[in-house]
């Protein structure tokens, strides 16, 4: 396989999963198509989405929870670093969280979403598009299941209530006096389990290979980029790899627009235990300890500056 897979989810779990999978030992991603959010709802979501980052600076930073680590509402630019990076990002963002029921027994786990006041529908879209992430995601998930020699329906009850976020991205013009080495995504991995991302055919998006190239991810509009994050790396002891990706910077006049994307990070439910899978390890081989899903999340958002 010398390129990323673009698969189309029209076709039966069984026949894609093997391709699915190949991708993601390879590169990490695949590219998803024909998936189940519909192209009314992304437009809408991206319309609202432009609105909320159009607001003052004062009206956006109402909606910041001092000490909340940005799990919910909005973080303003210049505040998420990635791991070993010098600089932070060039990017802001509002996350949207799982709603819980009261007195869900994983609420503790999960702070309450809050909402922009300023923009009608802002809730029920995302809200909407939330779910349509988890089904897509879900389906995927059964594809990966297949691949690698579990029941379709293995992943189920892992990410049930999972601590699922989802993220909505703006990457201002460029600014001029950015620090040096700052660009809008610093190479990272991401924590969780899969990350759905909607939105990446605006360019600058890349991963990183097996020889250490960059190499563009650029779906077509409306399609996912979809990628494998730590948590599923770790279970299958690095069969699907997780791999650094990173948002470059635009030249020429697509450094005066903004770039939107929208990433929802699929989550393990927080009391997960994420324990190499038997048939990814070897006796005598080293693999990693089994670890709550919480415990590795709360580790790893120390090192990014958000918690
Ligand atoms: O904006 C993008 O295209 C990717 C963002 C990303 O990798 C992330 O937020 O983890
Ligand atoms: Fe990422």
């Amino acid at each position: 396989m010398d390129t990323i897979a673009t698969i189309s989810l029209a076709r039966p779990r069984e026949e894609i999963a093997g391709e699915l999978g190949r991708s993601f030992a390879e590169y990490g991603f695949a590219i998803v198509r024909d998936h189940t959010i519909s192209q009314e709802l992304i437009e809408k979501a991206d319309t609202l989405a432009r609105q909320f980052f159009a607001l003052s600076p004062e009206a956006k930073h109402e909606y910041r929870i001092e000490g909340g680590g940005g799990a919910r509402g909005y973080t303003p630019f210049g505040t998420e670093i990635a791991k070993d990076a010098a600089v932070h990002d060039l990017k802001e963002f509002w996350h949207v969280g799982r709603t819980l029921a009261e007195g869900h027994p994983l609420s503790a786990y999960m702070q309450p979403n809050i909402w922009p006041r300023e923009i009608d529908g802002f809730r029920e879209t995302f809200e909407q598009l939330f779910r349509a992430f988890e089904e897509t995601g879900a389906l995927i998930l059964s594809a990966i299941a297949l691949h690698l020699g579990l029941d379709a329906d293995w992943f189920e009850d892992s990410v049930k209530d999972g601590n699922s976020v989802m993220r909505l991205l703006h990457y201002p013009p460029l600014p001029h006096d950015a620090p040096d080495g700052a660009i809008r995504a610093a190479a990272h991995g991401d924590i969780n389990t899969i990350t759905l991302l909607l939105g990446a055919e605006e360019a600058g998006l890349e991963l990183q290979d097996r020889q250490g190239n960059w190499v563009p991810v650029s779906p077509p509009p409306g399609a996912l980029a979809v990628n494998v994050g730590d948590m599923l790396d770790r279970l299958t002891n690095g069969r699907l790899r997780s791999t650094t990706h990173r948002v470059v910077n635009p030249s020429g006049e697509a450094a005066k627009r903004s770039r939107y994307s929208m990433p929802f990070f699929l989550h393990f439910r927080p009391d997960f235990l994420i324990e190499p899978l038997p048939n990814c390890t070897k006796p005598g081989e080293p693999a990693p300890e089994p670890i709550l899903a919480h415990d590795f999340l709360m580790q790893r958002l120390r090192e990014i500056g958000l918690a």
